[in-house]
């Protein structure tokens, strides 16, 4: 099946060759190619140029896209997608003046979602999971990351681990699956964190490898949950078993999380709102990818991820929704771009750079997925008429997408 686009008004990040990740000055580039045509063959991108020098193709079906830009689909390499219920309680509350700490200390926050993933069957669990799902593939989410860590029993996350497993059969995107017991201690272990810790490390651990459930490790470092003492032992114990880190650090405090990780060559750390010049420093020459969660910090009126201090020390950065039921309860990779924009001062092009191939790279996906280059996997967005690339940050609550390709299909 040939399916090819022309008059296309500009398509967006184009790249002859695979790029791993974008750092510094170079994220404010972002190629394009204005009037431009681009062949879908199959599942493939197949080829793509200025509209003067189409070739004779003979194409299944021809898209005209007078006016209409062409981009690749968001990776969202930070998602919590998996849980069952929702917490619209606690959002009242915080509106009423308590914090997301006093809501946590008092038993909800992510014990109040693993008390709910606990008491629902799996399959109703997998049926809401994939709800969030499509409706984020509808906003243009080509590829997502999904999180264990609202069991936090060996049950519970063996539950969460097998709905993932079962979304990544039946879906065609890329989803990666990360395990995230070490997400907050249980009420029963409140007495002895210590011991949660063991049974992380030396039960569900090896329970999760030998299944194959998750290729990478998280912990939420950070004060009241895990330390880095904690974190420095759960990640060295997850090598063994080949479960590389992506971690939450740096949320509410500094504590020399961030070290911890490229210490332990994290792919990625994640929130990262509260930074610290040694932080930056830790991030320097690292492989370790910074990921900042900007539709968090609107969320829970916490500071924005500083975007400027971390591109302009050199450093990538991507970008990632956090989709979640108590910090984020949105996976729209399109706010978050809008945010990145408005509230970090991120530059269309870096904001657009920092959620495809940045983010790929954050998930390891970048041989074949995150830009417009021959022979990656055709997952890629159609817009609406707009009158730039920049409209899709700037116009923030609009929807400016027309349709989703997956795999050179129509998202219906
Ligand atoms: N900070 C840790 N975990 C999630 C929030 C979890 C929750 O509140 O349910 C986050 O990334 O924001
Ligand atoms: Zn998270």
């Amino acid at each position: 099946m040939k399916l090819l686009f022309t008059n296309i008004k500009e398509l967006l990040q184009v790249r002859e060759h695979h790029v791993e990740k974008i750092s510094g000055s170079e994220m404010k580039k972002l190629p394009t190619i204005k009037n431009a045509w681009f062949l879908v063959e199959d599942d493939r991108i197949a080829d793509f140029g200025e509209m003067p020098n189409l070739p004779n193709i003979d194409a299944d079906k021809i898209v005209d896209a007078s006016g209409k830009i062409i981009l690749p689909c968001w990776c969202d390499s930070h998602t919590h997608i998996v849980y069952a219920g929702n917490r619209e309680q606690e959002f009242a509350d915080r509106i009423n003046g308590l914090s997301y700490e006093e809501i946590a200390n008092r038993g909800g926050g992510i014990l109040n979602s693993a008390k709910t993933l606990q008491e629902t069957p799996e399959d109703e669990v997998y049926q809401q999971s994939a709800k969030r799902l499509k409706e984020v593939i509808k906003l243009g989410t080509g590829a997502v990351e999904i999180k264990s860590g609202y069991g936090l029993t060996e049950e519970g996350e063996m539950k969460m681990l097998r709905v993932i497993r079962k979304l990544q059969e039946n879906y065609e995107i890329p989803i990666k699956a990360t395990f995230l017991g070490a997400h907050a201690i249980p009420k029963e272990y409140k007495e002895n964190p210590a011991a949660y810790l063991g049974l992380v490390i030396n039960e569900i651990l090896p329970n999760v490898a030998e299944q194959n459930l998750a290729e990478y490790i998280d912990v939420f470092c950070e004060k009241g949950y895990f330390s880095v003492e904690d974190t420095n032992n759960l990640l060295s114990a997850a090598k063994k078993y080949g479960l590389k880190p992506k971690i939450h650090v740096n949320q509410f405090n500094a504590i020399g999380g961030i070290k911890a990780g490229v210490e332990h060559n994290a792919l990625s750390v994640d929130h990262l709102e509260v930074l610290e010049d040694e932080d930056i420093e830790a991030l320097q020459g690292a492989s370790t990818m910074p990921v900042a969660l900007p539709s968090c910090s609107l969320f829970l009126s916490i500071p924005y991820t500083p975007a400027r201090k971390i591109i302009d020390a050199g450093l990538p950065l991507a970008l990632a929704t956090d989709f979640n039921p108590g910090s984020t309860p949105s996976g729209n990779m399109n706010l978050v771009l809008s945010l990145a924009c408005i509230k970090m001062k991120m530059t269309p092009e870096e904001a657009i750079n920092a959620a495809t191939i940045n983010a790929a790279y954050a998930m390891e996906i970048g041989k074949t997925h995150g830009s417009i280059t021959k022979g990656k996997k055709a997952n890629f967005i159609l817009t609406k008429e707009i009158p730039s690339y920049t409209f899709l940050p700037y116009a923030f609550g609009t929807n400016s997408i027309e349709k989703v390709f997956i795999n050179g299909k129509e998202v219906q």
